[in-house]
């Protein structure tokens, strides 16, 4: 048996912390919750190949140091900088755990407005779920080259975010042949759920220099950088924009106009991934009653179909 295989990758860790934490500043609350997926990798083949536990950071443990650092971090209440503190402390702390791979889902709370003197205003402790719409940040912190020498790839975007147009969007001029029953449309509704994956320039991060490698310094923060805290309120606004205000010519020229404008605005970000379901609503034929509900314009029930859906995706990097 031996022989015949060996383990050719491994990596583990804790799947789905959940946490909420709360920020006071004085009686104006924050409140972020997050999702956190922490996987490690180094020298830990002998736990597989050899039933060697002295290994082993439990996963349990793995989950105490994320409630740790959230209760600790001055950064948790943003998930791309309390990704990284969380990934450089598991690689500064234990010597022989060389990669840490940091996913972490924020779900919304959003500030209740709540009328006070005829003036609406967010409330300081209040808050409430305004969608299933996620921000998704990965960070993958490597000091494989050494403890002095940890470099950082993060990722971050959206999942989840669904969007309707109900015009402004037409598929005409596709391929045609035997399979082909589509008609085209020069009007049509067009739905997406977006995921959208940016990824920002990898750049190194200083070791920390305390005993108990908790130190976590931020540098400056350069405009459209990983540093920079509205690069992730303006690529929702720019996916947003764009799909409200382009002439669609299909979910793949929206989808590459999108995505070429977030690289455009974003000198720290390398490439941008979207992956688009077209979300079909197809309009009811009501010809056998005598109405027309077929010709684009006179279009007005649309039966939701859940599948199936087409599946658009893409990344659009940095020349
Ligand atoms: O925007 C679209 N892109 C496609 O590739 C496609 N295919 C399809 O059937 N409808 C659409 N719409």
């Amino acid at each position: 048996m031996a022989e015949l295989s060996y383990l050719s990758h491994a990596r583990y860790g804790k799947d789905k912390v959940r946490v909420l934490r709360v920020v006071r500043e004085g009686s104006w609350h924050h409140v972020v919750e997050y999702n956190v997926l922490a996987l490690l990798e180094g020298d830990i083949d002998v736990s597989y190949t050899k039933a060697d536990n002295s290994v082993v950071v439990a996963t349990d443990s793995i989950k105490n140091i994320t409630y740790y650092l959230a209760k600790v971090s001055p950064h948790i209440l943003i998930p791309e900088r309390f990704a990284l503190h969380l990934g450089t402390h598991l690689v500064s702390k234990y010597s022989h755990i060389h990669k840490a791979f940091v996913t972490i889902e924020q779900l919304r709370w959003t500030r209740i407005p709540v009328e006070s003197d005829g003036q609406i205003k967010p409330h300081a402790h209040s808050f409430y779920r305004d969608g299933d719409e996620k921000r998704v940040v990965t960070a993958e912190i490597d000091a494989s080259a050494g403890k002095n020498k940890i470099v950082a790839k993060v990722t971050a975007g959206v999942n989840d975010l669904l969007i309707l147009k109900s015009t402004g969007s037409a598929f005409t001029n596709f391929l045609r042949d035997e399979y082909t029953t589509l008609v085209e449309v020069d009007d049509r509704i067009f739905s997406t759920s977006v995921d959208l994956s940016y990824a920002f320039t990898q750049f190194d991060i200083p070791a920390p220099k305390d005993d108990k490698k908790l130190e976590f310094i931020i540098p400056k923060e350069e405009p459209g950088s990983i540093w920079d805290p509205k690069v992730p309120e303006t690529a929702r606004k720019v996916t947003l924009e764009t799909f409200a205000e382009d002439d669609s010519a299909s979910v793949q020229a929206t989808l590459y106009k999108m995505a070429q404008k977030i690289v455009a605005d974003n000198s720290g970000i390398q490439s941008v991934t979207y992956t688009l379901p077209n979300k079909h609503y197809v309009p009811v034929d009501m010809k056998y009653i005598g109405v027309d509900n077929m010709t684009p314009s006179k279009a007005e029930v649309f039966q939701p179909l859940a599948a199936p859906s087409g599946l658009i995706s893409a990344t659009i990097s940095r020349k």
